[in-house]
């Protein structure tokens, strides 16, 4: 059997990595317009950082798993074709903001269109609009020339950072089909790729709306779990609770459980924004107001987490941060990745640029082009192909980029924690305190660091969701 899969991203290329890994006799190519990407997938420098990525790929590469370009070729041959392109918000036009922009997805069903020749089962890896397999099959069958395609919805549930260990033990393997005897076939074909290592009770098979739906269902849970405690945070801070122990409390609960309700400075990623907007969208097409008015207010939260945290920052330091030096430690979303789409360090930046901040930043994965691009992209381009992206955006002035945390917190009046990278927990605070502006703050977006250390050193800490430092509590009330 031959597999190929369109997109050499974040999810195409570990998913398919995993699938050669544990698949050895079937041969999986995995292809993309963008010839750097490939070139990097070919390299010792993949294009992403994933713990655990490199060892995969370098076992499978070369034996059943192949990084290329010749998108017509590999599509050509395989019997089952993923589509894993980007699927971002829509800037421009009909659901403007909200809407899923299927150009990516409906360019590739095109092609696979055009250059088959043979049968084949097309499966829906990136995440869609519901009734998208629906209109995927209309252009297929309308251009297919006799060949039969059968769609299957395939969502993805591994979180960055996490894919290899996600993509090893998923808690859950997601197949949507027709129900036909033709739409059962190909979901059993489907089936028996991921059974080479997925226990079989963990394998759920659907229809079609079901599969679709359930992702952005899912991100939706999860991403209000998030607002859910952030919201919290924001009334802990009012009353003296501690959101750590209000979180530990509440998650004690067997039916709510303890997982995801960590308070942060926001939730970011590539996906929990886009596909709430994506979910408030269907739901208003669908006539459905009150509904979309509930999954929209999950987003307004997370704006109103990141526009708190910068408002606390700019009222503790006497309300102007003009002209000051902030340190930036850490940029992606998350820790254990170089993934910086959506991430929270974007709007903090920007609103503490705003207040004309001079910024600092350090974070062990990701570039200073980087960072300079997504300070000066527009929102919502970030999710389209990197080729399509602006190449030399222009130089945000007030940001200097370092590849150290003393060096970005040296001569600093404050600093900022946006990402829980582990070794931010063992800096050595003492070094830095002598090293900064005084008096010295912190503000700790990811509650990772000791606040009572910080404070017997001389720190005027800020810790989300916890009780307030007594300098913060004479500062006037931030929203
Ligand atoms: N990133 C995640 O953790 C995650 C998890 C689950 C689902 N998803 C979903 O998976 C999809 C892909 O996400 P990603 O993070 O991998 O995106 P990505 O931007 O990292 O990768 C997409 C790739 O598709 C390529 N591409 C676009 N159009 C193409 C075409 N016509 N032919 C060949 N290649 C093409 C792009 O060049 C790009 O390299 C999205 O729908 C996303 O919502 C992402
Ligand atoms: O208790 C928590 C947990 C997470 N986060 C933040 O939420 C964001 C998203 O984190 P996470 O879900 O771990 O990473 P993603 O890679 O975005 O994964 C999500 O989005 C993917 C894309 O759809 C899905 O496949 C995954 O199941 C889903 O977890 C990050 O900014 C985290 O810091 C918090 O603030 N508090």
């Amino acid at each position: 059997m031959k597999i190929c899969c369109i997109g050499a991203g974040y999810v195409g290329g570990p998913t398919m990595a995993v699938i050669a890994l544990k698949c050895p006799d079937i041969e999986v190519a995995v292809v993309d317009i963008s010839v750097p990407r490939i070139a990097a997938w070919n390299s010792d420098q993949l294009p992403i950082y994933e713990p655990g990525l490199d060892g995969v790929v370098k076992e499978c590469r070369g034996r059943n798993l192949f990084f290329s370009t010749d998108v017509e070729k590999h599509v050509r041959e395989a019997d089952i074709v993923f589509v894993s392109v980007n699927t971002p918000t829509k800037t421009r036009g009909l659901g403007a903001g909200k809407a899923a922009d299927l150009t990516y997805w409906e360019s590739a069903a095109r092609m696979i269109a055009d250059v088959s020749k043979s049968d084949k089962i097309v499966v829906e890896k990136s995440t869609v609009p519901v009734k998208t397999a629906e209109a995927i099959e209309k252009i297929l069958t309308h251009n297919s020339k006799g060949i039969k395609f059968q769609i299957l919805s395939n969502p993805e549930f591994l979180a960055e950072g996490t894919a290899i260990q996600d993509l090893f033990n998923p808690d859950r393997v997601l197949i949507g089909g027709r129900e036909t005897p033709e739409g059962n076939k190909a979901v059993q074909a489907l089936k028996e790729v991921y059974a080479h290592w997925v226990p079989e009770e963990r394998i759920l098979t659907t229809n079609l709306w079901s599969a679709e739906l359930s992702k952005l269902a899912a991100n939706a849970f999860l991403a209000q779990r998030i607002s859910s405690v952030n919201a919290m945070s924001a009334l802990c801070e009012a009353t003296g609770a501690d959101v750590t122990q209000v979180s530990y409390a509440v998650g004690k609960d067997t039916r709510i459980g303890p997982k995801f309700l960590n308070a942060s400075v926001g939730f970011g990623g590539s996906c929990f924004q886009k596909d709430i907007l994506n979910l408030v969208y269907i739901c208003e097409c669908n006539g459905l107001p009150e509904v979309a008015e509930y999954w929209k207010q999950v987003i307004k939260i997370n704006d109103y987490q990141k526009n708190r945290f910068v408002n606390r920052v700019v009222s503790s330091m006497f309300n102007t941060v003009s002209n000051k030096k902030i340190a930036i430690l850490g940029f992606a979303f998350k820790k254990d990745t170089g993934d910086t789409r959506e991430t929270p360090a974007i709007d903090v930046c920007k609103g503490l640029l705003g207040d004309k901040a001079r910024l600092s930043i350090y974070d062990p994965q990701v570039t200073e082009d980087q960072v300079q691009r997504d300070l000066s992209m527009n929102k919502f381009d970030w999710d389209h192909p990197l080729h399509l992206q602006p190449m030399s955006p222009t130089t945000v002035k007030q940001v200097s980029w370092v590849w150290d945390a003393y060096e970005a917190t040296k001569d600093a009046h404050g600093i900022c924690i946006l990402t829980e990278w582990d070794e931010f927990k063992k800096l050595d605070f003492k070094r830095i305190y002598d090293n900064m502006q005084k008096p010295a703050f912190v503000f700790d977006g990811r509650n990772i660091v000791n606040a009572d250390e910080l404070r017997e050193i001389g720190f005027i800490v800020y810790s989300i969701g916890k009780p307030l430092d007594p300098w913060l509590k004479d500062m006037p009330a931030v929203a």
